[in-house]
């Protein structure tokens, strides 16, 4: 096992190598006095959700993709004693657990138990209870929460080239989970000797999410301005991408409402084939457009605002015409139901090939139209989370277009 490299030059290429995460017990964690802060909107039935997740690993590798999870790559991480207690300081540390009696009740808890079941552990939350405290009816439950987000593994890391940004999550109860991407590339046997760069860090002060990352090309990337990515954040990456040389010339910012229904760029707009892309209509009134390039000479970021039409700008970057498909056929009704299950928010496994939500019927006949092929998977339980298969999907190898 050795020299796994990260290549994402593309949206749409043939997709390899995918990392996702199988709904844990996590997800039985949540309650209706936590969603809003564990940004659910209902309660998946676990057994349900999994048949479904199992259901979309299946999709991929019957189309050639390897799948990898989370929760096995990071137990393989911190496998190593060192390693280990290094991790387990970390993940302890950022939970907010303040009394040194109760840091080490729960040290010693994870501690004992086998790696794996470790680091599902750490996924799932751990109750007061089970480090041997009373727990009260009406206390708060949780000694470290449950991450029940981990399923989205596109946004606590995203590769763009040959590196990935590790996130600055918004949001608190998402702020760990990028904790395990840091262990992952870090100490993985098999991608610890691929000195894999690092775009943006996790302990930088500005946010910025993976699925607002889009790699429209090579050349171009498509970042959204979004109520979880900050433009600070963008520049930082960009300048650090421009300057390690990669092929990259180009970000485009897509200044996106910040409301939750469109959290990520990748919730409204994304890559289907050479010349298609999902929108969701909402955004295409007010959205603005700004490109960002490098002046080699001076080291200096140049921003220019682009003009006219999604299409037009596309085309302009893309070098080609370009066709949006709206999400729902554009009406009110239809748009706002299935982008909110997330319609717009397709996995392309290669050009003109996407995974896509069943219960989005009218956007998928619609691709269906348009001559994309649609794979579509059941997603009653999965959808509650609010992300759809781009979000569930972490892409770590596509072949060059
Ligand atoms: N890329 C995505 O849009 N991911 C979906 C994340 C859903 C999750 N409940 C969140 O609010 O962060």
């Amino acid at each position: 096992m050795s020299g796994r490299n990260i290549h994402v030059y593309s949206e749409i290429g043939n997709l390899k190598t995918v990392v996702l995460h199988r709904p844990g017990e996590e997800i039985e964690n949540l309650t209706p006095d936590y969603l809003e802060r564990l940004l659910f909107d209902d309660i998946p039935f676990l057994k349900v959700a999994r048949e479904e997740h199992d259901n979309f690993a299946k999709i991929l590798q019957n189309n050639g993709v390897e799948v990898l999870y989370l929760e096995k790559l990071t137990a393989e991480s911190v496998e190593c004693k060192e390693v280990k207690e290094l991790f387990l300081s970390e993940v302890i540390s950022e939970c907010g657990i303040e009394k040194k009696e109760e840091i080490e009740k729960i040290k010693e808890f994870l501690r004992a138990l086998p790696t794996k079941a470790m680091v599902d552990k750490i996924m799932a939350g751990v109750r007061k209870k089970e480090v041997g405290y009373k727990e009260d009816f009406n206390e708060y439950p949780f000694l470290m929460d449950p991450m029940p987000n981990l399923y989205f593994t596109r946004d606590p890391f995203a590769s763009i080239g040959k590196g990935i940004t590790l996130n600055s999550m918004r949001t608190r109860t998402r702020r760990r989970e990028t904790i395990f991407g840091k262990y992952i590339f870090k100490y993985h046997p098999e991608f610890k000797g691929s000195n894999v760069p690092l775009w943006y860090d996790r302990s930088h002060q500005y946010n910025i999410e993976g699925g607002d990352e889009l790699v429209l090309s090579n050349e171009i990337l498509a970042v959204g301005h979004s109520e979880r990515t900050d433009k600070e954040a963008i520049l930082t990456m960009a300048k650090n991408i421009f300057e390690a040389g990669e092929s990259f010339n180009t970000v485009l910012i897509f200044d996106i409402p910040k409301i939750r229904a469109f959290m990520h760029l990748d919730t409204v707009f994304t890559m289907i084939d050479h010349d298609k892309f999902t929108v969701h209509p909402g955004i295409e009134g007010s959205l603005k457009v700004t490109a960002v390039t490098f002046d080699e000479k001076n080291k200096e970021l140049i921003m220019n605002e682009e003009e006219g039409s999604l299409e037009k700008i596309l085309s302009k970057y893309l070098k080609k015409d370009i066709t949006l498909i709206r999400c729902g056929g554009g009406d009110r009704i239809i748009s706002g139901r299935e982008q909110w299950n997330d319609g717009s928010n397709t996995l392309a496994i290669a050009p003109g090939k996407v995974v896509t939500y069943e219960r989005n019927y009218i956007t998928n006949e619609i691709l269906d139209k348009y001559n994309v092929t649609v794979l579509s998977m059941a997603s009653s339980e999965l959808s509650r989370g609010r992300g759809g298969p781009r979000c569930m999907s972490m892409p770590l190898y596509r072949e060059d277009l």
